[in-house]
């Protein structure tokens, strides 16, 4: 398990993300996808799982037909890890953005 991200390593990973912000503990990152309807969104939501499925790393999120908000944290490490920001980059690239 590794350590969560110190503040400030943290905030600099995320700003090299697109649309990400961190949560108002500190602890979590989040962004909301968007997507043109229901299918499109779940459609995205199986590539992450896969995706999060093979590297043991999972997203906690919620759906609203084409809504996808998604949290992102390392819950045995209790914060942000390395983990999180590299899952965070392959959604992203899943997302087509
Ligand atoms: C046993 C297994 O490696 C752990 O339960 C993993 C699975 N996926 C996980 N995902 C996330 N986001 N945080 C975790 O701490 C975590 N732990």
């Amino acid at each position: 398990m590794a350590a969560p991200l110190a503040p400030d390593e943290r905030d600099a990973a995320v700003a090299g993300l697109i649309g990400w912000a961190v949560s108002a503990d500190g602890k979590a990152i989040a962004r909301t996808f968007k997507f043109g309807d229901f299918v499109e969104a779940f459609g995205f939501m199986a590539k992450v799982a896969l995706a999060a499925e093979k590297i043991d790393h999972h997203p906690d999120w919620s759906n609203s037909y084409n809504r996808v908000e998604i949290s992102l944290t390392s819950h045995d490490a209790g914060g942000v890890t390395r983990r999180d920001i590299d899952l965070a980059g392959t959604i992203d690239r899943l997302a087509g953005a």
